[in-house]
């Protein structure tokens, strides 16, 4: 049968018109898309509103590669924005994929019901719609898919454990890597309650705005259960952001990316504490940019007195 790469078109959860990277297959297209190198696939499924137990879902598909309806606006910015995340990474390190080894980006949109949130689950990532009140669908900000593929990619890296004070760093290098992505220092504002403007999920400039520590003196100690955020951290990950916050004004976008990325897959280990991260993000700063730039980074990390 004939099966050829074409291009789409579709408009996102926001009403952006998108361009789409689709293939075509016995008379439908599709959202999967084969124009990455080292055949790095990404692909779209629905899951029609039902729960993880019918993970992935169905494919997105589109008879006329116009996919302009209401209900796959969802899986139209999924797809686009994992494309963007997947080319920030490769254009950015070279890296291919979240596993720097072309593996396919897999993304279900549509699940569950009203389900404000996503999740990176080891190998695809879940959109839920939202209520509409608290969360519009959740792919249609870029920083909250650039989040969690890089889950994806710390998972494949230094893998920090999800709890604690690894866990508050796993959650503030996929915010930092989202900020890298979006280039604002808010988390989710794009979806997070459409009918408030100006708000967010998270503020790395301003992480006490949403109620999140930005100093060592406010870490907040909570048990390391689903009810303590395990141990907070989606909390105390407002110390590291903020820390992220002062060293991009000490040396810049370019060079800062290049420090989180070298201290994630050199130096980071799974039980890195906030203590660990500064020595990990000093020594990459040293290695890469020398002294000075080491102690704009480490002055950072005394400003939210991490020493
Ligand atoms: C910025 C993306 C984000 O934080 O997603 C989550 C949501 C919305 C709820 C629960 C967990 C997460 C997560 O990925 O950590
Ligand atoms: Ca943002
Ligand atoms: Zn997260």
């Amino acid at each position: 049968a004939q099966e050829i790469s074409s291009t789409g078109s579709g408009i996102g959860v926001l009403g952006h018109q998108r361009q789409l990277n689709t293939f075509y297959h016995q008379g439908d297209y599709y959202l999967y898309d084969t124009t990455k190198r080292m055949n790095g696939v990404i692909e779209t499924f629905t899951n029609q509103g039902r729960g993880d137990r019918n993970l992935p879902g169905v494919y997105v598909k589109d008879e006329d590669n116009r996919f302009t309806n209401q209900e796959q606006q969802a899986a139209v910015d999924a797809h686009y924005h994992a494309g963007q995340v997947f080319d920030y990474y490769y254009n950015t390190f070279g890296r291919v994929s979240y596993d720097d080894n072309g593996s396919t980006i897999r993304s279900i949109v549509d699940y569950g019901n009203n389900y404000n949130n996503a999740a990176w689950l080891g190998d695809k990532i879940i959109y839920g719609n939202g209520d509409g009140r608290s969360f519009a669908p959740l792919s249609g900000a870029n920083d909250i898919v650039a989040h969690e593929l890089t889950h994806g990619v710390i998972d494949e890296t230094a893998d920090l454990v999800y709890a604690n004070q690894s866990g508050a760093l796993n959650e503030s290098f996929a915010d930092v890597f989202a900020y890298f992505v979006d280039g604002d220092w808010l988390i989710g504002e794009d979806v997070y309650t459409p009918g408030i403007e100006g708000d967010a999920l998270r503020s790395l400039a301003n992480p006490t705005r949403y109620n999140q520590p930005d100093h060592m003196n406010d870490y907040q100690h909570l048990p390391n259960t689903r009810d303590g955020d395990w141990g907070g951290v989606h909390i105390n990950s407002g110390i590291p952001n903020k820390a992220a916050y002062f060293t991009v004004h000490g040396i810049g976008v370019s060079k800062a990316e290049q420090v989180y990325y070298r201290a994630l897959t050199t130096y980071l280990t799974p039980n890195s504490s906030f203590q660990d991260a500064r020595q990990a993000l000093v020594q990459s700063a040293q290695d890469l940019y020398g002294e000075s730039a080491a102690q704009e980074v480490a002055r950072a990390w005394d400003r939210v007195g991490v020493n």
